[in-house]
C-alpha cells in the first residue's frame, strides 16, 4: 500500500488502526477470548460488549472491527480475482474500482466513495502494479494469486457464515 504512494495513506491508516484495536484486545485481560472468531463473538455477545443497533458504549468492539475488515476482505477477494484473470493491458484502476463498487462502496458514505474513486486513478497499469507487488514476472503473480485465492475465500466464507448465524452483518 505504502509503495503505491501517499494517496492511499487514508486507506492503510484505517486498516492499521483496526488491526491495532484487535491486537490490543489480544493483549488485554480477556486476550484468550480473542484467539478465535467464534470465542470472540461468544464472549462479546454474552458480556454485552457489542453495540448491536446504534453506536454507544462499545464503539470499537471486536465484532464490529472485524466486520469492517471482513467487508474489506471481500473487496480484496474480488480485486485479486480480477487481477488474476485480467489481460496484459487491463487498467488496475478499473479493476480496483469495479471490485470496490461491488463490495465496500455499499458501506461507505458518499465522500469516502469519491475519495477512493479518485485514489484508484493513481494506480499504475497492471504490469507496473505487478512489479510493485514484487513477486516476479506477471506469470508468477498470476500463479501466486491462484494459490492465495482459496485461502482468502475460506477466511471470507467462514466469517460470513459465523456473522450471519449471529445476525452481526450490520453492526453500526
Ligand atoms: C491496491 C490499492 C488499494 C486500494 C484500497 C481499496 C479499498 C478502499 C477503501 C477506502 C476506505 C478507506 C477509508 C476508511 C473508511 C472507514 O470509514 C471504513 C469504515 O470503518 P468505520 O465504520 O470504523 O468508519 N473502513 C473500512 O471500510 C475498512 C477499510 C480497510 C481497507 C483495507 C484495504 C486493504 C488493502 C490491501 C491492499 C492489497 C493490495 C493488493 C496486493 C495484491
Amino acid at each position: 500500500m505504502n509503495s503505491l504512494g501517499t494517496i492511499f495513506s487514508f486507506v492503510s491508516k484505517d486498516a492499521v488502526n483496526k488491526i491495532q484495536i484487535m491486537e490490543n484486545y489480544l493483549k488485554g485481560e480477556s486476550g484468550e477470548r480473542y484467539r478465535t472468531l467464534q470465542s470472540m463473538v461468544e464472549y462479546e455477545l454474552s458480556s454485552n460488549l457489542v453495540d448491536l443497533t446504534k453506536r454507544g458504549s462499545h464503539p470499537d468492539s471486536g465484532c464490529r472491527t472485524i466486520l469492517r475488515l471482513h467487508r474489506a476482505l471481500r473487496w480484496l477477494q474480488l480485486f485479486l480475482d480480477k487481477l488474476r484473470t485480467s489481460s496484459e493491458d487491463s487498467k488496475t484502476s478499473t479493476l480496483c474500482a469495479e471490485a470496490y463498487n461491488a463490495s465496500l462502496a455499499n458501506y461507505h458514505p458518499w465522500i469516502i466513495r469519491k475519495t477512493a474513486t479518485v485514489a484508484f486513478l493513481a494506480l499504475p497499469v497492471r504490469n507496473t502494479f505487478f512489479e510493485v507487488m514484487n513477486v516476479g514476472t506477471a506469470e508468477d503473480v498470476v500463479d501466486m494469486l491462484g494459490e492465495a485465492m482459496p485461502y482468502v475465500s475460506n477466511v471470507y466464507d467462514f466469517t460470513q457464515e459465523l456473522y450471519s448465524q449471529h445476525n452481526l452483518l450490520d453492526l453500526p
